[in-house]
């Protein structure tokens, strides 16, 4: 019952997490189960922008990408009963935790790097942030960004799981929610 009175079915849902842990896949699933619309903001940017992030880092500028991000989040965490993904950097702008914080069910998708550096090559071409970074390096930014996941409503690890054994965990553990809203 505490679950209901804290994440109302009318509340849209935010995944959080490091880049390449699921979040655009898994979000994704998840609106599919629930009926639900989903957002990527990665994919919004690339939209108002016209290029991929690659691009849009290279030709305009991260900072330029993370005030585009925050507007969109902001904008987006205003609907309501929406899935959305938001980039693995998202979460380090304040304004962007307390948007979604204080808005939205936030859900932190987690990974050990052990897990995460086998997914590395599937996702380096299309990460800037990653790119030029030793492995050395990028283990310190998945350890360092780790901190800023750690204000969430909810917490799933995604370790030896599918993409879709994930999302039907996710979708079991908020159906009783939506279940009980439903009869309100
Ligand atoms: N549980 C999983 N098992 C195996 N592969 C997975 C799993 N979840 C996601 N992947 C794969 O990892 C890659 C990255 O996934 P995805 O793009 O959803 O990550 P993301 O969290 O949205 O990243 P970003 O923060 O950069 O947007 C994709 O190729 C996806 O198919
Ligand atoms: O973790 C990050 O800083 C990023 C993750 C991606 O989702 C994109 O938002 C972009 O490549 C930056
Ligand atoms: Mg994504």
């Amino acid at each position: 019952m505490s679950n209901f009175k804290m994440f109302p079915k009318e509340k849209s849902i935010v995944f959080i997490g490091f880049m390449g842990v699921g979040k655009t896949t898994i979000g994704k699933l998840v609106a599919q189960n629930l009926n639900r619309s989903f957002i990527d903001i990665d994919e919004e940017i690339e939209k108002e922008y016209k290029m991929p992030t690659t691009e849009i880092f290279k030709t305009i500028g991260e900072k330029a990408f993370r005030e585009k991000e925050k507007a969109l989040i902001t904008k987006f965490c205003s609907q309501k009963s929406i899935i959305i993904s938001v980039g693995g950097g998202a979460f380090l702008q304040k304004e962007v935790r307390e948007v979604c914080l204080s808005n939205c069910t936030v859900i932190a998708l987690d990974i050990s790097w052990e897990q995460w550096k086998e997914r590395l090559d599937k996702i380096i071409d299309s990460r800037p942030v990653l790119k030029g970074l030793s492995m050395e390096e990028i283990e310190a930014l998945f350890y360092k960004r780790k901190e800023i996941y750690v204000t969430h409503h909810l917490k799933f690890t995604t370790d030896h799981l599918t993409e879709e054994e994930v999302a039907n965990d996710i979708t079991e553990s908020l159906k009783p929610i939506s279940e009980l809203n439903d009869s309100n």
